[in-house]
C-alpha cells in the first residue's frame, strides 16, 4: 500500500470536502458522539499501542470542527479540534496517511501536541467508514519519536481499522436494537394503558347503562368492583361510603373481602389511622399503604387484616363535584404491593365512576321523590297513587278480590289558611297526613291529590268491615284538637267510600265515585262518611242534565228573582228587600237555588246568571225606587266567583247602575262567609273597590263558617246576616241566643248593621228585638214574593211601610 509522504502532500481546503454536509449526517446517525468509552474499542486500540509499540492509539470520530475520541487509552485529552489534527487530512483519502515525523510535516509541524507536550513526532491513521462508505472518523497511532511502518505493519494497521469500523457501526445497530427494545417497552405500555382505557370505557358504559336501568346503588357499585376484580385477578376492592351522619364509614360493595371483615368495617368511624379508607375518607386525600402489618395506620386492625389476609391497601376518596367526600374506593393485594402509574390511574378513575354511580343514583332518586311524593306531606302524591291503584286493581281483578278507596277532603281548610296563614295552613296538612298514616296499615296508601284532598287506597280488601272502621278512626283521629304554633285548632273532614268492584269497573270511575261518595258526606252535614252509592251515579247524571239545562234557561225566561222583605225589628217596617234567584224548570218545576247555584258555579255559568240577576234587580230597585221611595233597596245574593280577577263583572256593574241612573247605594251585594274566605284577599279587595264607590256589602250566613268574631273588622262590610241556624235554635238561656247576642254585640260595636235571616216565630222576633238587633228576615215576617205580590204588600198594608 502506498505511503503519502510530507513531498506528496498539497494541503487541502477542509471546509470544500465534497460530501461533508452528507458525511456528517452519517455521523450523526450512527449516535456515537459523547457516548461512554467502551471496552471493544479501547481493545482495538491497546492492541494497536502493543502491536506498532507506541504510547497512544485512538478510535477518532471527525465531526463538524472537532476530533472526538471513542477510545483513545492514557492520552490527554478526550477531543481537540479538527483544524489542530492531522485525522481531518485522513478522512480526506481512504489510504493510510503516514507522518513519518510531524516537525518536518507541512501538516503538523506547527501543532501544539508536536510543539508543546507531549512532542509527538510519529502519526499514522486510516479511515474508518459507516456501512455507507462515508469516512467518519480514523484509527490512528502516535508515537514520541519519528519512525515509519512497514508494509506489513500498515497492512495491520488496515486491518485494526476494518475491525473498529465493523465496531462502529455494530454500536450503531445496538443502539438501534437498544432503542427499538426501548420503543417496544413504550409500545407494550402504551398498548397495556390503552387496554386499561378500553376496559374501563366499557366499564364506565356498563356502570352508565345500570345508572339509566335506575339499578339500585349497591347493584352499580358491586358491578364497578366485580368489574375491575375480573380483569385484574390479584386485586380485591371496596367500596365504602359515608353514611348521613358523614362521620361513619358504611359498605358500598365489596363481594371479594371476607364477611367478618365488611361487618368489621361497618359502622366504623372515619378518621386519622383508622386503616386506609378510614384514613382517606377523613382527609378526603389518597392513603397508599404497601405493607399493612407494618403501617401505622392500620396498627388497631393488624389481626383483622390478618386474618383477612392483606398485604396492601391503596385507598381513593370518591369525592362529588363540590369536593364533598361521598365514600373511599379501595384496591387490596395479598402480598405488600406498590402501586404504579397505572396502578393510580385506576384507582382514580374507579373512584370517579363510583361519585358518578352514587351522585346520579342520588340525583335520580330525588327526582323521582319529587315526581311521586308530596314535598309538603311527603305522602304519595297523585301521580303514583295512580299507578299505585292501577297496580292494585290488576291484582283485585286477577285475585277476585275487593279492594276500597277512600277520598277524603277537610271541611273548611280554606278558611283556616285564609285566616291563620298558609304557614299554619300547610303545619296543619302535614299533621293531618301523620295522623291519617296512623289509622291505615302499611300496605295502605296515603296519598295528598293536593289542596286539603286526600285519597287512601286499601287494596286486598277480605272484610269490608274494616273500610269503616278506618273511616271512624280517621274521623275520630282528625277531630282531636290540632296544636300548631300558638293556635289550638278543630276540623272536620268528609270521607267518601267507592269500592271495587261494586262502585265501578274502571279507575277513573272508581276515583270519580269516591270523590261523588265525598260530596255526599259534604251534603249530609260533613264530619262524617259516605258510602258511594247507585243513586250518586244517577245525581251525577242528573247534574250534567241540569247544568246544560240551566245553559238555556236565561234565553228561555225560565229564570225570575222573587224579592223577600227585610224589616227594621223596632218599627217592623219593610228596610228593604232580598233578590233571590227562580229557575221555573220546562218539565222538572221549581229547582231551589240551593240545588242549581252550585251547578252554575261549577259550569262557569254563575257569572253570565249573575249579571243577569244584577241587572234585574236594577230595573227593579229603579222602577220601586220612583214608584215608592227614592232611597228603596235591594240585595242580591254574589257567589265569590263574579269577583275573581277574569271576570269584568264588577266593572259592568257600575256601568249598568249609571245606565239606570241609580246611585250605587241602590244595591247590596250579599257574599256568604264561607265562601268568602275562600280566596280572602283578592275577594276583600274587589268588594273594598265596589264599597268605595257607594255599594253596600253584606256577609251573608254569618256564624256557619269559620271567621270570628274578631276577624270582622277585616272585611270592609255594612251589613251582617246571622244564619238563620241560630236564629232558630234561640231560645231562653240557650247557647245560640247567647252567639246571637255576641254578634249583634260585636256588629254595634263595629259600626256594622245586623240582620236576622229565618225568623219564624215571634218569639223569635221578641229575642232579637230585646238583644237589639235591627234588622230582620223571614216567613213569620213574610215570605219571598213575587214582583206583584211585592207591590202589593208595599200597597196594600199600612203595616208594612219603607
Ligand atoms: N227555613 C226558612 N228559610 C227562609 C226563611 N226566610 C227566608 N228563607 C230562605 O232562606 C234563604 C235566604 O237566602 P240566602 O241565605 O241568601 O241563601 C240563598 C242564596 O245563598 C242562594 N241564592 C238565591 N238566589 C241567588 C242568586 O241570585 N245568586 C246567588 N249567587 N245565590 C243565590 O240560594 C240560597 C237559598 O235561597 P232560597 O231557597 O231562596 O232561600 C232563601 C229564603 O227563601 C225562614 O224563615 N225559614
Amino acid at each position: 500500500m502506498p505511503v503519502r509522504q510530507w513531498k506528496d502532500v498539497v494541503l487541502p481546503d477542509l471546509t470544500l470536502f465534497k460530501n461533508e454536509a452528507q458525511r456528517l449526517l452519517a455521523l450523526q446517525a450512527l449516535n456515537i458522539l459523547d457516548t461512554p468509552p467502551e471496552e471493544r474499542f479501547d481493545r482495538i486500540t491497546r492492541i494497536a499501542m502493543q502491536v506498532f509499540d507506541v504510547p497512544f492509539a485512538m478510535v477518532s470520530l471527525v465531526d463538524a470542527n472537532r476530533l472526538w475520541f471513542k477510545s483513545s487509552p492514557g492520552f490527554y485529552l478526550t477531543e481537540t479540534s479538527r483544524s489542530q489534527s492531522l485525522c481531518g487530512y485522513t478522512i480526506l483519502t481512504d489510504q493510510v496517511l503516514m507522518v513519518e515525523d510531524t516537525l518536518l510535516d507541512r501538516r503538523s509541524a506547527d501543532k501544539p501536541w508536536v510543539v508543546e507536550a507531549p512532542h509527538l513526532r510519529f502519526y499514522a491513521g486510516i479511515a474508518i467508514k459507516d456501512n455507507q462508505g462515508f469516512n467518519i472518523g480514523t484509527l490512528s497511532i502516535l508515537d514520541h519519536r519519528p519512525r515509519t511502518l512497514t508494509p506489513e505493519q500498515i497492512a495491520i494497521l488496515t486491518e485494526l481499522a476494518k475491525v473498529a469500523e465493523s465496531e462502529v457501526n455494530a454500536a450503531d445497530l445496538s443502539q438501534v436494537t437498544a432503542k427499538l427494545i426501548q420503543s417496544k417497552k413504550q409500545l407494550h405500555q402504551a398498548v397495556a394503558q390503552l387496554k386499561q382505557n378500553e376496559q374501563l370505557n366499557r366499564l364506565r358504559s356498563q356502570v352508565l347503562e345500570l345508572i339509566a336501568r335506575s339499578e339500585p346503588l349497591a347493584a352499580i357499585l358491586t358491578a364497578i368492583v366485580s368489574g375491575i376484580e375480573l380483569e385484574y385477578p390479584e386485586m380485591m376492592c371496596s367500596i365504602l361510603l359515608i353514611d348521613d351522619s358523614g362521620t361513619k364509614l358504611t359498605l358500598g360493595a365489596a363481594p371479594s373481602m371476607p364477611d367478618f371483615y365488611n361487618q368489621a368495617v361497618e359502622g366504623l368511624e372515619i378518621g386519622e389511622n383508622v386503616g386506609s379508607c378510614g384514613t382517606s375518607a377523613y382527609k378526603g386525600q389518597r392513603v397508599v399503604v404497601e405493607d399493612i402489618a407494618s403501617h401505622p395506620s392500620w396498627a388497631p386492625y393488624t389481626e383483622l387484616a390478618a386474618r383477612a389476609q392483606l398485604g396492601s391497601c391503596w385507598s381513593e376518596p370518591i369525592v362529588d363535584p363540590e369536593g364533598k367526600v361521598l365514600g373511599t374506593f379501595a384496591i387490596y393485594h395479598k402480598e405488600k404491593s406498590t402501586p404504579s402509574a397505572r396502578d393510580f390511574y385506576l384507582i382514580e378513575q374507579s373512584a370517579a365512576l363510583a361519585s358518578i354511580s352514587i351522585e346520579r343514583t342520588r340525583a335520580s332518586k330525588l327526582i323521582w321523590q319529587q315526581a311521586n311524593f308530596d314535598s309538603l306531606t311527603g305522602l304519595t302524591n297523585r301521580n303514583l297513587v295512580r299507578e299505585l291503584l292501577k297496580t292494585a286493581l290488576k291484582n283485585s281483578r286477577r285475585n277476585q278480590q275487593k279492594l276500597a278507596l277512600i277520598c277524603l277532603d277537610l271541611d273548611h281548610f280554606k278558611g283556616v289558611n285564609d285566616s291563620l296563614g298558609h304557614n299554619i295552613g300547610d303545619e296543619l296538612l302535614i299533621e293531618c297526613g301523620k295522623r291519617l298514616l296512623n289509622c291505615t296499615r302499611e300496605s295502605d296508601t296515603v296519598a295528598r291529590l293536593g289542596g286539603d284532598e286526600f285519597l287512601i287506597l286499601i287494596p286486598d280488601l277480605r272484610d269490608e268491615t274494616l273500610v269503616e272502621e278506618i273511616a271512624g278512626k280517621i274521623l275520630s283521629a282528625l277531630s282531636q284538637p290540632f296544636q300548631l304554633q300558638q293556635e289550638l285548632i278543630y276540623v272536620s273532614a268528609s270521607l267518601g267510600i267507592a269500592i271495587f268492584p261494586d262502585d265501578a269497573a274502571d279507575l277513573d270511575d272508581l276515583l270519580k265515585n269516591a270523590d261523588q261518595a265525598m260530596y255526599g258526606a259534604k251534603s249530609s252535614g260533613r264530619g262524617c262518611f259516605h258510602y258511594f252509592t247507585p243513586g250518586m251515579r244517577a245525581s251525577i247524571q242528573n247534574r250534567i242534565t241540569l247544568i246544560n239545562d240551566l245553559r238555556n234557561a236565561i234565553s228561555n225566561q225560565e229564570l225570575s228573582l222573587v224579592y223577600q222583605p227585610i224589616f227594621e225589628i223596632s218599627s217592623q217596617k219593610i228596610y228593604k228587600a232580598e233578590a233571590l234567584l227562580r229557575w221555573h224548570h220546562p218539565s222538572r218545576g221549581m229547582i231551589s237555588p240551593t240545588d242549581f247555584i252550585p251547578l252554575a258555579e261549577e259550569s262557569g255559568l254563575i257569572i253570565e246568571i249573575g249579571d243577569w240577576v244584577f241587572e234585574q234587580a236594577c230595573l227593579q230597585v229603579a222602577k220601586w225606587r220612583r214608584q215608592y221611595a227614592d232611597n228603596f233597596q235591594i240585595s242580591i245574593n254574589t257567589s265569590p266567583l263574579q269577583y275573581r280577577s277574569n271576570t269584568d263583572s264588577p266593572a259592568d256593574w257600575l256601568a249598568w247602575l249609571a245606565k239606570h241612573r241609580l246611585d250605587a247605594g241602590a244595591l247590596t251585594l250579599e257574599i256568604t262567609e264561607n265562601l268568602m274566605m275562600t280566596d280572602y284577599d283578592k275577594i276583600n279587595q274587589r268588594l273594598a273597590q265596589l264599597r268605595q264607590s257607594g255599594m253596600e256589602i253584606s256577609i251573608d250566613d254569618f256564624g256557619t263558617g269559620y271567621s270570628s268574631l274578631s276577624y270582622l273588622k277585616k272585611f270592609h262590610i255594612d251589613y251582617l246576616k246571622i244564619d238563620k241556624s241560630f236564629v232558630q235554635k234561640m231560645s231562653k238561656d240557650s247557647d245560640d241566643l247567647i252567639i246571637c247576642e255576641a254578634m249583634v254585640v260585636m256588629a254595634n260595636k263595629l259600626g256594622i248593621k245586623v240582620i236576622a235571616e229565618g225568623i219564624e216565630s215571634t218569639e223569635q222576633m221578641q229575642l232579637l228585638k230585646d238583644m237589639g238587633c235591627q234588622y230582620g228576615q223571614g216567613y213569620w215576617l213574610a215570605k219571598p214574593l213575587t214582583v206583584e205580590q211585592f207591590e202589593t204588600l208595599l200597597g196594600s198594608n199600612t203595616r208594612y211601610k219603607i
